[in-house]
């Protein structure tokens, strides 16, 4: 039996005001503020209540980035279940309105969507191989997204995370700027996490790329790496000879392995994601032209060819427009190169959906 969780569904008036609970203020002049001097509400929506999709809805809620968070699944009880969950620690969190249904009406008027639905990998599982099960969801759920809200910027989360942004952006219609991929922010987290205990510094001191394919693809950009302003790769070569080509490939072989290392542990992964995903919903609600590595349109970048439409990771810098700009990195020819064939692997993929 579906149970009243709200005062209203109890037949409680929800406004306080008019309930007589507490009398409305009235400025110098007797007037009350009018509706339209209150701020602009911010609404994100999460499309797909599963394990990233929830820990991505818990850390933006923590970390007061929204004023209304509605989510969408397909399975009704457990979205109602973990609406509930959610709602119940109203007394520890910031005030933020939270909405559920099956129905994608629910995100109306999104500033941004959230995509996370659809099949994760199972123990051994490439990312790619989810390609054609997630691209059938995109095309239900793009377009619907779109009417609702079209003003709104995708942030799109579901594996292969790179292709998917492409499916969305083609799907969708909107602007290269509003439509990004997660990509390999996550990635990026993991990479100067290894390095940090490496190096046994904090991992927010290390400014460390990982652009390309979110997925086994990935290029670590080595040359770039570097502690409170210092390359790290040239005073790691200095003095220590043992620090080789193989042990840089190591940490990156490590950085890709991380996933599936997790996926095989406990079946998927979830904290990391949502606290890359809310760091950077942060960056675009807040407009702090932050740089992350996300998946963009790369067509062009490092020798990508003019007509391969491919997202990959590269950094950007992301505020309230979206994507503001795109770093033209300074890479090795080995590190382009790299890139380059990751850009061909997410191409070949994308020409076979025939968008
Ligand atoms: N980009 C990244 O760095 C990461 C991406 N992922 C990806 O995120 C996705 C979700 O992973 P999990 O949350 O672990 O999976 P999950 O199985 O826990 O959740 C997926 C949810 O999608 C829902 N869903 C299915 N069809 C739907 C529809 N038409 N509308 C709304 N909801 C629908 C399911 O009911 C389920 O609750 C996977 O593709 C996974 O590979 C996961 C971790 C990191
Ligand atoms: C599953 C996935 O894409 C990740 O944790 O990196």
């Amino acid at each position: 039996m579906k149970k009243a969780s709200s005062l209203s569904e109890l037949g409680f008036d929800a406004n306080g005001a008019s309930s007589g609970f507490f009398r409305p203020v009235a400025d110098d002049a007797g007037l009350c503020t009018p509706t339209s001097h209150r701020r602009r509400l911010t609404k994100v929506s999460v499309i797909g209540a599963g394990n990233v999709g929830m820990a991505i809805a818990q850390t933006i809620l923590t970390r007061d980035l929204a004023d209304e968070i509605a989510l969408v699944d397909a399975l009704p009880d457990k979205l109602r279940g973990e609406m509930l969950d959610l709602q119940h620690a109203a007394a520890f969190l910031p005030r933020t309105r939270l909405v559920s249904d099956t129905d994608i009406a629910v995100t109306r008027g999104s500033d941004l969507a959230i995509v996370t639905a659809g099949a994760r990998q199972i123990p051994g599982e490439t990312r790619l191989n989810l390609l054609q099960r997630n691209v059938a969801l995109f095309r239900k759920i793009v377009p619907a997204l779109a009417e609702h809200s079209p003003d709104a910027i995708l942030l799109i989360v579901s594996n292969p995370v790179d292709v998917l942004t492409y499916v969305a952006w083609k799907l969708s219609g909107f602007p290269v700027n509003r439509v990004i991929g997660s990509g390999t922010n996550l990635d990026s987290s993991r990479f100067r996490f290894l390095l940090a205990e490496h190096l046994d510094v904090n991992a927010q001191d290390v400014q460390a790329y990982m652009v390309g394919e979110h997925g086994d693809s990935s290029v670590a950009i080595w040359s770039t790496v570097s502690v409170a302003g210092m390359p790290v790769l040239k005073s790691l070569q200095e003095s220590h000879s043992s620090f080789d080509e193989e042990a840089l490939e190591g940490i990156r072989r490590a950085v890709v392995n991380s996933a599936y290392e997790v996926i095989s542990l406990k079946g998927y992964t979830s904290w990391a994601i949502g606290y890359s995903v809310a760091n950077l919903v942060s960056s675009i609600l807040r407009d702090q032209r932050r740089i992350h590595p996300v998946s963009v349109l790369a067509t062009g970048f490092h020798g990508i060819a003019d007509d391969h439409e491919v997202f990959l990771s590269l950094p950007a810098r992301l505020g309230r427009g979206g994507v503001l700009g795109v770093a033209d990195m300074e890479l090795t020819e080995e590190e382009a190169s790299r890139l380059r064939s990751s850009a061909k692997t997410l191409w070949e993929n994308s020409q076979l959906l025939g968008l």
